[in-house]
């Protein structure tokens, strides 16, 4: 009964055309569809750090709290505050977890979380699970969230969430403006800086790429797993926030730490996103993705972030196809990720793609799209 109870529902969504199933990466010969956007992931120095963090085990066995603290997570933690240029930061298992672990243990019953609205699921899920009121501010509409946070000022504690960069539009939330709205109403900011890290502000985020100082007041949580190319996710803050994440935060403190193999590699990476200056070139393959990408009229608006959505709304899912019959991986993105007619062939470039890489992604959807 249970097998077919889920039959049914799988059937439905399939009647509905939103049917997800698993692909394997290795089948491809060009991958647009990867968040590795510095190639780390395959970076030989990256992959010798694993290797060297694999002398204190294959897993951690434990959590932080428990028999999972090693040296060196506290080593990377180092790291990554050097690297924000905060006080403290805190490593969790992905960035999924620290979204919905930071979220949840900082937002209570009573308080109040303005969230934009092409927010991340992870941010979703932990605003969620917090019990916190919530109202959502349009699309990085400054405007409108100071009408929001004017009209419920008498909240105590407030706390604005948004992506830094957006995961589906590859779009910059403006960070500076915010940053300065939320000192004027004593409210936080936490920022998911998941694709900004290793990309923006020379590498070191949309913080840095604003110009806009870390302080008191305004959270960075990042993940491991986009350009840094490992796994995990973490936190950085003022030392204060990082004591209460560890003593409050259940994603962080039930679960089982990142194995010391992928803390070494994401050691090695943030060296060399730092000491080598990776961004430079994605931004350079940036700027001649814009202009191909532009002339094909699959974009309408050059793009400072890796990340292109070419929208062909409904249709994105068959050219997707078509491109996997010549080698290339271009994730459709369908609703109800993104909103229907704005369903897209979600396109991320890396350090690694050369333009000749571009041309052919171009030829092939131009023939896909007559
Ligand atoms: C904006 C954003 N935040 C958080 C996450 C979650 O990060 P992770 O994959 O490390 O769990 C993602 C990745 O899918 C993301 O795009």
């Amino acid at each position: 009964m249970f097998r077919e109870k889920l039959k049914r529902e799988l059937q439905g969504i399939k009647d509905e055309n939103l049917y997800r199933k698993l692909r394997n990466q290795d089948d491809f010969i060009l991958n647009f569809s990867t968040n590795d956007y510095l190639g780390l992931s395959k970076n030989e120095e990256v992959i010798l750090a694993y290797n060297e963090g694999l002398k204190d085990g294959a897993g951690s066995t434990g959590s932080r709290l428990t028999s999972g603290n090693f040296k060196l997570h506290e080593k990377l933690e180092g790291v990554i505050s050097e690297f924000k240029e905060t006080e403290k930061s805190l490593v969790y298992s992905s960035g999924y977890a620290a979204n919905v672990g930071v979220i949840s243990a900082l937002a209570k019953k009573g308080d109040l979380v303005l969230s934009d609205e092409l927010n991340h699921a992870s941010i979703i899920d932990g605003i969620r699970l917090s019990r916190a009121d919530k109202l959502i501010y349009r699309h990085s509409d400054v405007q409108n969230l100071i009408e929001i946070l004017e009209k419920n000022k008498y909240y105590e504690n407030i706390i604005v969430v948004t992506d830094s960069v957006f995961s589906m539009d590859g779009d910059v939330s403006p960070i500076d403006k915010i940053a300065k709205i939320i000192d004027e109403y004593n409210a936080v900011l936490i920022i998911d800086d998941a694709h900004g890290t290793g990309v923006l502000g020379q590498g070191k985020g949309t913080l840095k790429h604003f110009k806009v100082k870390a302080s008191d007041n305004i959270i960075q949580i990042g993940t491991l797993s986009k350009a840094i190319g490992t796994s995990g996710g973490f936190v950085s803050g003022i030392e204060e926030l990082i004591d209460y994440l560890i003593n409050n935060s259940r994603s962080f403190i039930y679960s089982t730490s990142l194995p010391p193999a992928v803390i070494s590699a994401s050691i090695k990476s943030f060296e060399l996103v730092e000491k080598e200056r990776l961004s430079k070139n994605l931004e350079k393959n940036i700027i001649c993705a814009n202009k191909l990408f532009k002339n094909h009229g699959f974009i309408k608006c050059e793009s400072i972030t890796p990340i292109y959505p070419f929208v062909f709304g409904e249709k994105s899912i068959d050219i997707s196809k078509g491109l996997i019959n010549h080698g290339i991986f271009g994730v459709p993105i369908r609703y109800p990720t993104v909103k229907k007619g704005m369903e897209r062939i979600r396109i991320s470039i890396t350090s690694k793609h050369e333009k000749n890489d571009f041309k052919y992604l171009c030829e092939k959807i131009d023939k896909l799209t007559i």
